[in-house]
């Protein structure tokens, strides 16, 4: 199952930098096959109706379960649809192409890899606020996209601390998609996606990553109009403890 999006994995992550950004982030366009992303989807939609976190507008879904204080309470596994194809994928690009020994981008992170994933589901006219994920992972993240496009859009606080309302940059992430993000654009910077149902001012000036995109002649018309939109967001949680195991089956997440 692996062979066909093998074969449009870029030699190094440095072949993929979106260089319209600060240092520093990448965007692999066919970073699964369309059989994957169903077969992803579906495990999504069939989890277990427990697993699904439902905000005003949108759901979500935390494994292998939510973080308390910043922490990881049980050190479990990802299960295997979430580890397969997409964290053996990840760690096999290496960064550069000619670093000996290779490196791959979780080379320097506390555990090695990815431990958690976050699954949001966005239907059209729904977003998330621009934010910053914080202190509780390593600062890389990697988002695969399933489903649809949309517009992440980055943004600098003011002098005065309130939100400068203007994105600085967009990235535009297609369905199949891996976009990654490192370094100043996690610690510097605000992504947010916003509550619309078509993305519009669609082009090569407008899009940080428009060179690497698999399908630029979809938007031609400067537009993308959205239909529900999964992403899985995948961190290195930093601290882990194995306190969830000793308190038994109550805190336990099936
Ligand atoms: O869905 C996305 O691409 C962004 C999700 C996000 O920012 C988050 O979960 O912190
Ligand atoms: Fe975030």
């Amino acid at each position: 199952m692996d062979a066909p999006s093998l074969s449009h994995l870029p030699a190094s992550l440095d072949a993929n930098r979106i260089h319209a950004l600060p240092a520093a982030a990448y965007y692999i366009a066919d970073f699964i096959s369309e059989e994957e992303e169903k077969a992803i989807l579906q495990k999504v939609e069939t989890a277990p109706k427990a697993r699904w976190r439902q905000l005003t507008h949108r759901r979500l879904q935390t494994w292998p379960s939510d973080l308390v204080k910043d922490t990881l309470l049980d050190a479990q596994p990802l299960p295997a649809w979430l580890e397969t194809p997409v964290v053996s994928r990840l760690l096999s690009i290496p960064l550069s192409d000619g670093d000996e020994p290779k490196t791959h981008v979780f080379a320097n992170s506390p555990h090695g890899r990815p431990n958690h994933v976050l699954i949001n589901e966005y239907p059209p006219n729904t977003g998330i606020m621009p934010h910053k994920d914080g202190s509780a992972y390593y600062p890389v993240v990697c988002t695969v996209s399933l489903g649809s496009s949309l517009c992440l859009n980055l943004y600098k606080s003011k002098e005065d601390g309130a939100l400068d309302p203007a994105p600085l940059w967009r990235i535009l992430q297609e369905p199949r998609s891996l976009l990654i993000t490192t370094g100043g654009i996690y610690s510097d910077y605000l992504h947010g996606i916003e509550p619309i149902s078509t993305d519009v001012d669609i082009s090569e000036r407008t899009i940080a990553n428009w060179s690497l995109l698999r399908s630029p002649s979809d938007f031609q018309g400067g537009r993308n109009e959205r239909q529900i939109r999964t992403s899985l967001t995948y961190r290195d949680v930093l601290r882990i403890s194995k306190l969830g195991n000793k308190l038994g089956p109550l805190f336990k997440r099936t």
